[in-house]
């Protein structure tokens, strides 16, 4: 059985974080395990608080996973500390790990910080390196190249910018973008877009951690990084085209569908 690990926030609210990944994680056959950096009381409107968990238990999870279990691929998303960034990037480096995918989550969808202002810089320096690909949407981007992005031509000079912060690869995703959401994919040497259509939906609570944690899986099972990046498009496109109508807010994707369809429960 191929395993993948995410190391995230908790989504009380089930659409986003460690909760988000699990899903995505066994809709794609591969068995889940998760560390845990903060919990969020959050819905599919706000999140109304955040704690953060003590690093030493952070460390022990790490610890506890990879001493005895075999992990195929890493998932990074929330960390909301500096000391967070360090604890989680110093435990990594001990291990190893063949694939880590780091979806640099900085703010929730209804503008809530998750990741706090002064652990930017530990993030670049820190981890940034250790990923194998990072997954940051246009306002992240932005951010961490400190460069602004208004069109298809700025994307490619910011993974160019990320390939000089030391980043080995980077999916910039176009979803904020008016235009269709393109996302960009960069190994260091080539581009390569990779095509979406836009949904019209205000469901999409935790898109980024499911297009993150799809691509995780996908390494876990064998795949290529490009042909990973290929068929967690596909994942997420479906997973918005079928989200569901939940809460007031923002509802989440549907991890089910591809499942029930693959158990032919599905009449659609
Ligand atoms: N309305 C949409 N229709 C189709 N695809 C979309 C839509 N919105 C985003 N996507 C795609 O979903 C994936 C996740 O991107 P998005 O930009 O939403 O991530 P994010 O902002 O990091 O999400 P989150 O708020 O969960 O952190 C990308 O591949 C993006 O192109
Ligand atoms: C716990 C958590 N992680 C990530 C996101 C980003 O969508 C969120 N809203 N909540």
């Amino acid at each position: 059985m191929k395993t993948a690990l995410t190391i995230a926030g908790s989504d009380s609210g089930g659409g986003a974080g460690i909760q988000a990944d699990l899903k995505t994680f066994a809709a794609h056959g591969v068995y889940g395990m998760s560390v845990i950096t903060a919990i969020t009381a959050q819905n599919t409107v706000e999140v109304r608080s955040v704690q953060n968990i003590d690093e030493q238990i952070i460390q022990d999870q790490i610890e506890a996973v990879f001493d005895d279990l075999k992990v195929d691929a890493v998932k990074i998303g929330m960390l909301s500390s500096p000391s967070i960034v360090t604890t989680v990037a110093e435990t990594l480096a001990k291990y190893q790990p063949n694939h880590i995918v780091l979806d640099p989550v900085m703010v929730s969808k209804g503008g809530h910080r998750l990741l706090a202002e002064d652990a930017i810089s530990a993030l670049k320096e820190e981890l940034m390196p250790l990923a194998d690909i990072i997954t940051p949407n246009i306002p992240e981007a932005e951010i961490l190249t400190e460069q602004k992005i208004l069109n298809e031509l700025d994307m490619k000079s910011a993974c160019i910018s990320f390939k000089k912060l030391g980043v080995k690869s980077v999916l910039l995703k176009g979803g904020h973008l008016s235009t269709d959401p393109n996302d960009l994919f960069y190994d260091g040497e080539n581009f390569y877009w990779v095509k979406g259509k836009r949904v019209h939906t205000k469901n999409t609570h935790g898109t980024g951690c499911t297009l993150s944690s799809a691509i995780a899986a996908n390494l876990a099972k064998g795949n290529t990084l490009l042909t990973s990046v290929q068929l967690a498009k596909a994942y997420i496109e479906v997973a918005i085209e079928h989200s569901l109508d939940l809460g007031n807010g923002h509802g989440p994707t549907n991890h089910f569908y591809e499942l029930y369809k693959r158990a032919h429960l599905m009449n659609q």
